[in-house]
């Protein structure tokens, strides 16, 4: 019997198990360019492993999940994390897991709003890119070089979320 998932806003604190949250946080803005820019600075880090690895910047356009939606399977990136930022400034769904013995436990979801990102640490389980409503673009900075970075689990019976309220 299928479980449901509940959704929970995104929060810095609620997140901090899995990465985080990069979003204008006032402590720790700085102004800078004569006090022209403010600079947000260091919300996350990216982190790139292995020989020859590094860290690239790309544009990721997602189209929309429809709903109730099955959550059969969760990743991780050994080698290094991945951050997602929305450049479309539509809400998406963040879906992580506790590491269990070398399994996802049970996903956790999270309504992100448009001006919210996340930095997945490296190693962290997530569901791939859940966008919402129509396509979106997301700016994503990840790792690219040789080996394997990508891990993939497939539950043995999917958890369900229903519709996120808009
Ligand atoms: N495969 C890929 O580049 N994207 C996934 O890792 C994802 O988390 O969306
Ligand atoms: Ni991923």
């Amino acid at each position: 019997m299928s479980e449901f998932l509940e959704i929970r806003p995104l929060t810095k604190c609620a997140f901090a198990p899995f990465g985080e949250v990069i979003e204008a946080d006032p402590a720790s803005m700085r102004l800078i360019n004569g006090g022209t820019t403010e600079r947000f600075h260091a919300l996350a880090a990216a982190e790139a492993t292995g020989e020859d690895a590094r860290v690239i910047i790309n544009l990721f356009r997602g189209q929309p999940r429809a709903f109730p939606y099955e959550i059969t399977m969760m990743e991780r990136h050994p080698f290094g994390s991945q951050s997602f930022s929305p450049v479309s400034g539509r809400s998406f769904l963040v879906i992580v897991s506790e590491d269990e013995n070398g399994r996802p436990g049970m996903p956790q979801v999270f309504l992100a709003r448009g001006d919210q990102g996340v930095n997945y640490r490296r190693n962290g389980w997530h569901h791939p890119l859940m966008a919402l409503g129509q396509a979106s673009d997301f700016l994503v900075v990840d790792r690219d070089g040789p080996g394997n970075n990508l891990e993939e689990f497939f539950f043995e019976t999917p958890y369900i979320i229903k519709e996120p309220a808009p």
